[in-house]
């Protein structure tokens, strides 16, 4: 029998915070008792409606272990991050008798340990959960670091809580049933993290982009481990997001504009792609990137199929929404442009004719 590889990327640990291990490698789900631990009597498995066998798999194993399981099934995707579905789990876990002692398991993609881990963080003021990504995208980027949260009609992600799993169980045998949409919409992060940190990751996906697209992938596990290091490293130092952590919001105050404007019809992922394009296209513009690095954004992206452009007519309703994205202070819009690879920066109040001209350049 070959033993299955198993890496173990430690989170946090600094400033008082809880360290806790995000692991990735297969079949997993054997580490969820030990981190769930002797103390909790109840387990809430919050998943969303596509992973119904999943969830309840889950539910049964846990049960056959001891503890009062219930399994919650939530709305796919983005339906979930929202305050009516927050209430309805608030009601089961009222109903279950849920106490500070028992623990949250949040089984999904992005958007489920996003509303699983809000639900955590604001139950009893904070209860144990744990995240089991499914997806690229939450296992390199949504479920590691504390993020969690819940749009509102105004917005992205404006309601949530800085509030860090007890531990993050990425088994990649889960990304077989991702569909190629959902898939690459990940690897948006993925390439995120190769401009913003480890430049190797670009040179992966560029290698072979379309073994970059699928699971089976030469490099599938070194990507997704590699972001993760990049993410880790970041939360690990600014849990808060009161400096670097800004970085990982790269190509995000445009693409939240794009999803809320879409009715979250698109991915996260693929809004971000756009992003990262206008905001390379905005760092150049502001003489801070060279023209290769920024035009290197739109081949990478490309390559992988996301896309790089979004209708042009919708500039005034998106400039506006940009305003109450989370790294704006009073009427200063804030963005996260590159001096260069691996190399972030704050860009604070650029003049409106910047913006337009980086806008001319991804309008479609
Ligand atoms: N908290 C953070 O730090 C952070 C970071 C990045 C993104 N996010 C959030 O993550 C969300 C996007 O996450 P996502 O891209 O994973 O999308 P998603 O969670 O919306 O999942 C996409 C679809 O795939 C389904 N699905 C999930 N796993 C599956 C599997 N293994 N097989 C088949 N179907 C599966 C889901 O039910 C959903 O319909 C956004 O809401 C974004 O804001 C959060
Ligand atoms: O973890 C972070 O910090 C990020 O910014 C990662 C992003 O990829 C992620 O989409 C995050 O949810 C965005 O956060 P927000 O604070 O802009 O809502
Ligand atoms: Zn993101």
């Amino acid at each position: 029998m070959t033993e299955q590889a198993l890496t173990r990327i430690t989170v946090g640990g600094t400033a008082g915070t809880e360290p806790y291990d995000v692991l990735v490698g297969r079949q997993l789900l054997d580490e969820l008792p030990a981190l769930i631990g002797q103390e909790a009597r109840r387990v809430a498995v919050l998943h969303p409606e596509a992973l119904a066998g999943t969830g309840e798999a889950l539910r049964e194993d846990l049960a056959e272990q001891g503890y009062e399981a219930v399994a919650v099934q939530l709305p796919n995707a983005e339906e979930s991050k929202t305050a009516e579905v927050a209430a309805y789990c608030w009601k089961a876990l009222g109903q279950t008798g849920f106490t500070r002692t028992d623990v949250i398991v949040g089984v999904g993609g992005g958007a489920t340990t996003d509303i699983a881990g809000f639900v955590a963080a604001t139950w009893l003021r904070g209860v144990r959960w744990i995240a089991v990504p499914t997806t690229v995208l939450g296992m390199v980027d949504a479920a590691v670091g504390g993020k969690t949260g819940i749009n509102t009609a105004e917005g992205k992600n404006l309601v949530g809580a800085f509030h860090p799993p007890a531990g993050v169980l990425c088994d990649l045998a889960a990304l077989e049933s991702l569909g190629t949409h959902d898939y690459v919409s990940g690897l948006a992060e993925i390439i995120k993290a190769g401009f913003i940190a480890d430049p190797v990751i670009l040179d992966l996906v560029e290698k072979d982009p379309a073994a970059a697209r699928t699971p089976q992938g030469t490099h599938t596990a070194e990507l997704i481990e590699r972001s993760i290091r990049v993410k880790a490293e970041v939360v690990t130092d600014d849990l808060k997001e009161s400096g670097r952590r800004e970085f990982l919001n790269y190509g995000h105050t445009l693409a939240h504009a794009i999803e809320k404007n879409e009715r979250y019809n698109w991915r996260h992922g693929a809004a971000v792609s756009v992003g990262m394009v206008f905001a390379a296209e905005l760092g150049r513009i502001a003489g801070r990137l060279d023209d290769a690095t920024a035009d290197r954004h739109r081949t990478v992206l490309e390559a992988v199929g996301l896309p790089v452009t979004y209708r042009g007519d919708q500039w005034p309703k998106l400039l506006d929404t940009m305003k109450v994205d989370k790294k704006s202070r009073g009427d200063r819009l804030r963005f996260i442009v590159l001096e260069g690879l691996a190399r972030p920066s704050v860009l604070e109040s650029p003049d409106p004719a910047m913006l337009l001209a980086a806008h001319a350049e991804i309008a479609a």
